[in-house]
Order: structure tokens, then C-alpha cells, then sequence
């Protein structure tokens, strides 16, 4: 029997600089990692949440540049290794090489979903540098199944060896995702992966359903450290597939302590299901919005979900961050038109 059957990538370090405004300080990530890597954790994901060269007035300035917390994330691991997030068109080739001199040793290039074809250079030269490579099909929920089988098979055909498919919206309900995963397996040769966002509180269901067709590389993020509700809690999941008999390699009770210890200190709040959060998986929008349009709200005196609405009628996606601004002056123009 195999060490692992499940292959968890903890994502705190990435997807949760969203829920923290981008403020991961080095001494930080130096203590997750170290405990992760400790922990067992075979994948630590480390960059900005939008990805290297995230740091932007658009998707928010990080505290620390992100090439030093990836550099301090490696330095303390032994086994663990460090995948880094990249965004065709937000971050290029030159920080890949630079990610993975300082240790980098999985790239994840993260495109909309129907955008494979954006993928191909920087899937190629995270082959060149010897990287492992996964395709990142966001916004999954957006394109029916025939449209992202094409497009996993593109990602495929660039020579990843994952392709993910990303909920970053925390939108897609168990029997989407089993069919979504099931076509993935039928039509293509590589490994099949499941990131999940709890805003509908789904991301364990949701998880647990990709994985029965098939799925073998999940995301996690401890104590729900993610974007949106968080991800699929890590040291839950564990957990649940240690009851199911499917072998993480992960330590338990290391898990749960660093939870508790060090991620838990880490949030500005405790994670859980608000109303903001919810409307993002009921209106199907990006989980990174989320600060973005309680900045706005607060800023125009609108409700925030009205917000998120409008961007969900609208299909905004990654990249579109400025039409949140746009929608919330929208909302105050009609609003007065109507008084
Ligand atoms: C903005 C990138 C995004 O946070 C990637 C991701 O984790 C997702 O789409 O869920
Ligand atoms: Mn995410």
C-alpha cells in the first residue's frame, strides 16, 4: 500500500494572506512551516494570495515581499516542499525562476477556467526549472464540464502532471464537483485535484465527493486559513480520512496543535460563515473578493452583499477587481435616483 493515497497542498500560506489582507510577517510563516514540515505536511504552498507579484494596489500590498517568506518557508523545511501560486498576466516567468532558486519546488500556474491556453509558457518553463507542475482551473463552477475537460487537456497537453479544479467561489454543490472530477478521470492521463472554499459550507462534502471519483491531490487550509469561510479545514480532513482508512502521512495531533498554537493566533478573527461569506458561494464569486467588497461597502454606505450580488450577475472574475468600486458607485447612483 502506498504511504499516502491523498496528497494534501496546505494552502494557508497562500490563499490565506486573502483572509489577512496580505500581512504574513517572515516570523510567521517561519513557525507554520516549521510545524507543518513537522506535522508531515507533504506540500506547503507559500506567495501572495493573487499569486507572485500579487503585491499591488490592485489586489493589495503585501507587508513582507513574498519572495523572502517563500525563502524563509524553505529554509525550515526538511521534507516538505514549496509550491508557489502564479497567475498568467499577474506574475511572470522571471519571479518562477527567482521562486525557484530560493527553493520553490511545485509551481501551480492558476488560470479562469475557460483560459488554459494563457498557461502553456509558464507551465513549460516550470518544467525547464525541474519544477513538479499543476494547472489551476479557477472559477470552476463557471463552465459546464465538456469546457473544462477541453480545457484540463490543454493544461495537459503544456505537460502538467496535476490539473486542479479550483471552486474558488465555494459555489459548486457535491454532485457538480463529482461530475466535474469524473469527466477529468475519463479523459485525462494525469493526477486529478479538488481546492475547495467553505463558504456554503460544502468544502468537506464537496472534498470528500472528488475524492470517491478519483481525486488524489486535495488543498487544505488549517483552521480554515483561506480566502472567503477558508478552505477545507486541513486538520479536519485528515481526520475524516483517517476514518475512511485513506492514508494522508500526516501527524494528527501535530495538526490539531499547530491549529490551535499558531495558525489560530495568525487570524485577525475566528473563521467562520458570515453573511459576506456566504453570498460569495450562493452568488458565485471569487472568494478573494471578499475584503475588497467590504472595503467598498463601507466606503459608499451599501450593503456589502448587494455588492456581491451585482459582481455575481455580472460573472466578474480574477483581474476585475476594480469593478467592485464601479458596482458599489452604481449602487449609490440608483439608489439616489430612486429617493
Ligand atoms: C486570486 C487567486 C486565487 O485566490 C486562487 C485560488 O485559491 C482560488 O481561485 O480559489
Ligand atoms: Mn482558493
Amino acid at each position: 500500500m502506498a504511504e499516502q493515497d491523498v496528497i494534501i497542498t496546505e494552502v494557508a500560506l497562500r490563499d490565506g494572506s486573502h483572509a489577512i489582507g496580505h500581512q504574513f510577517t517572515v516570523d510567521q510563516v517561519v513557525q507554520l512551516s516549521k510545524a507543518l514540515d513537522d506535522a508531515n505536511v507533504p506540500y506547503i504552498e507559500v506567495a501572495h494570495g493573487d499569486g507572485l507579484a500579487g503585491s499591488s494596489l490592485q489586489y493589495g500590498l503585501s507587508k513582507t515581499d513574498e519572495m523572502a517568506l517563500i525563502e524563509a518557508a524553505a529554509s525550515v523545511c526538511n521534507n516538505a516542499k514549496i509550491a508557489v501560486l502564479l497567475l498568467p498576466g499577474i506574475g511572470t516567468v522571471q519571479e518562477l525562476k527567482q521562486a525557484a532558486n530560493i527553493g520553490a519546488e511545485m509551481a501551480r500556474v492558476a488560470t479562469h477556467v475557460t483560459e488554459a491556453d494563457v498557461s502553456s509558457q509558464h507551465i513549460a518553463m516550470a518544467k525547464d526549472l525541474g519544477m513538479e507542475t499543476v494547472g489551476f482551473l479557477m472559477m470552476a463552477h463557471m463552465a459546464p464540464v465538456k469546457k473544462l475537460v477541453e480545457q484540463a487537456k490543454l493544461m495537459e497537453s503544456y505537460g502538467a502532471d496535476t490539473v486542479y479544479v479550483v471552486d474558488s467561489a465555494g459555489a459548486l454543490l457535491p454532485h457538480e464537483v463529482k461530475a466535474r472530477i469524473r469527466a477529468l478521470r475519463e479523459n485525462l492521463q494525469i493526477n486529478i485535484g479538488f481546492h475547495g472554499h467553505n463558504n456554503l459550507s460544502l468544502a468537506m462534502a464537496n472534498t470528500l465527493a472528488a475524492i470517491e471519483e478519483g481525486a488524489t491531490r486535495i488543498d487544505g487550509s488549517v483552521r480554515c486559513l483561506g480566502a472567503g469561510a477558508g478552505n477545507t479545514q486541513t486538520e479536519v480532513l485528515v481526520s475524516v480520512l483517517d476514518r475512511l482508512g485513506i492514508k494522508t502521512g500526516i501527524d494528527l495531533y501535530k495538526m490539531m496543535d499547530l491549529s490551535e498554537d499558531i495558525a489560530a493566533q495568525i487570524l485577525q478573527k475566528p473563521q467562520e460563515i458570515t453573511k459576506d461569506s456566504l453570498v460569495l458561494g450562493y452568488a458565485g464569486v471569487y472568494s478573494s473578493f471578499l475584503l475588497h467588497a467590504q472595503k467598498a461597502a463601507k466606503q459608499f454606505g451599501v450593503d456589502s452583499r448587494d455588492i456581491l450580488i451585482e459582481l455575481g450577475k455580472r460573472r466578474v472574475v480574477g483581474g476585475q477587481e476594480d469593478m467592485i468600486v464601479d458596482v458599489a458607485a452604481e449602487i449609490v447612483k440608483k439608489n439616489t435616483a430612486v429617493m
